[in-house]
């Protein structure tokens, strides 16, 4: 069944690992058909260069429950799960451990909306959901991972297609879209913009903090004027030139 879903997500998930966004297994792509009330999702634990169309899993989109497939389904399922059955218009979903969105996933901070390439996409800050309590673990980890991105979007007020993807802490990315593939490309440039933004916030930071010396440029000014034209056959011409 499914078996054109099953395909397109097959090769959403293969666009994973050419555009670098995950190692190994770390990631997964869903794809839903909401008529016949079921989703598509890579099976647990498979390889990329393993994989095929055929292993895909075909879940039940009202609980998650498996209803074609010899394999077991991602173990992301349930998160996949809430989420589809909470943001009424998506039509795929990835989750990756793409290196620069989980490091401000484990931060817990918002990807903030710092440049053209982000606000092309999202259009505001990508929220980090909140950590999960001690008690949400105990009770019901899988669902309240869905939950947490859920509750927090609807306590902030942020549309999900306007900003589609979340972080969920000492997780990782979670992205949508109309279709799998796009939800793939929002995984990308949230993985892009992330690393964006951590450079943006570190030369800022130094900036900040540049030492006297290298506002006053001293060593430069010297090294540049005498030292080293004086020395230099080639660019004592140039510089006599330029005189
Ligand atoms: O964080 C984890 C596992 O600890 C998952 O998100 C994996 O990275 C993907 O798991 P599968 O889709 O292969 O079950």
């Amino acid at each position: 069944m499914l078996e054109d879903l099953k395909q397109e997500v097959y090769e959403a998930n293969m666009r994973l690992p050419e555009l670098g966004l995950v190692s190994f297994t770390w990631g997964n792509v869903s794809g839903v058909d909401r008529e016949k009330g079921l989703y598509v999702i890579k099976p647990s634990g498979v390889p990329y260069d393993e994989l095929k169309a055929s292993d895909m899993v075909v879940v039940n989109l009202a609980d998650g429950k498996v209803v074609e497939g010899d394999l077991n389904p991602s173990s992301d399922t349930p998160t996949h799960t809430y989420l589809y059955n909470h943001f009424p218009k998506i039509g795929g979903i990835v989750h990756t451990h793409s290196p620069w969105a989980v490091s401000f996933a484990a931060a817990k901070m918002d990807i903030p909306a710092m440049n053209t390439t982000h606000a092309d996409t999202f259009y505001g800050d990508v929220p980090a959901a909140d950590a999960l309590t001690k008690e949400e673990i105990e009770a019901d980890y899988e669902g309240n991972t869905g939950k947490t991105i859920v509750k927090t979007f609807n306590e902030r007020g942020i549309d999900y297609e306007a900003v589609p993807a979340a972080l969920v802490s000492q997780h990782g990315p979670f992205s949508w879209g109309p279709t799998p593939d796009k939800a793939v490309y929002n995984a990308k440039v949230l993985e892009v913009v992330a690393e964006e933004d951590y450079h943006t916030l570190q030369l800022t930071r130094a900036n900040r903090e540049l030492p006297q010396y290298l506002l006053d440029k001293h060593y430069l000014r010297k090294h540049g004027a005498n030292a080293y034209y004086g020395q230099n056959n080639a660019k004592s011409k140039e510089h006599a030139a330029r005189e």
